[in-house]
């Protein structure tokens, strides 16, 4: 594991967007793991900026997202395909055939889940992935439980999550209770990982995931165990750090 401890949020977003970026100059046809949350916003914000100076050209990318909100349509704001979409894919030239998200208005998630696992598959595996991290240490939407998910699946939500989105949704009762996520074995596979976290409410979760222990409690911190895992954290995040 690499820890990189930046100043402020700023300096994690620019780091993350210059370790993507390399990736996809280093290898035009990456596969990219994307993440949503408010975590990476500034680095796809640096992302498009050198898009449109001409420093990087994402035409050959294909992108698989880690998770989507179960029977939640697309053209809601709130879904994680509307926020992909404006947050990144309008802004660069990705190419929509190569955009991948779960389907979460599936009428078979068994189907669905199998579907995603063998799309990756067959794109040759995730390149990078990119995470943020819950405020319970979860990774996608794999949360603390006594058993984690391998695969792709539908996960029901804990009450702190649904309350941590909740501000996205104009009520708490709006807030999806359940998610079709990557598994812990869907993150764990691809080449390299990158995680970003940024300010105290990340700090327990960060000392927790790098205390030299896997506990399925604290989903994230499997990542140790990840042969090319980076965390790019600013100093607020890595302030309990032992
Ligand atoms: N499923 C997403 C995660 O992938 C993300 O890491 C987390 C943290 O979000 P934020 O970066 O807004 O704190 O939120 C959601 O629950």
């Amino acid at each position: 594991m690499k820890i990189y401890i930046e100043e402020n949020y700023e300096k994690v977003s620019k780091r993350a967007a210059l370790i993507m970026a390399s990736q996809v100059v280093l290898k035009p046809d990456s596969v990219l793991g994307l993440a949503t949350g408010s975590t990476p916003i500034g680095m796809y914000e640096e992302l498009i900026a050198m898009y449109k100076r001409g420093e990087i050209d994402f035409s050959n990318v294909t992108t698989f997202n880690l998770d989507e909100y179960y029977k939640l349509p697309i053209e809601n704001e709130n879904s994680y395909y509307s926020f992909m979409m404006n947050t990144l894919f309008n802004h660069i030239n990705v190419k929509k055939e190569n955009i991948h998200l779960p389907n979460g208005m599936t009428e078979s998630v068994e189907e669905e889940c199998k579907n995603y696992e063998e799309k990756i598959k067959k794109a040759g595996g995730i390149d990078m992935q990119l995470l943020g991290i819950g405020g319970n240490a979860h990774i996608g939407f794999n949360e603390p439980a006594d058993k984690l998910s391998v695969d792709t699946n539908i996960v029901d939500l804990t009450q702190k999550t649904i309350k941590d989105n909740s501000r996205f949704f104009d009520n708490e009762e709006d807030v999806p209770k359940k998610a079709i996520s990557m598994g812990i074995g869907s993150i764990m596979k691809a080449k390299k990982i990158i995680l970003l976290a940024s300010g105290e409410g990340k700090a327990e979760a960060i000392r927790d995931m790098t205390n030299g222990y896997i506990n399925t409690q604290v989903p994230a911190s499997i990542l140790q165990a990840h042969p090319d895992f980076t965390l790019i954290i600013d100093k607020d995040a890595a302030k309990l750090i032992k």
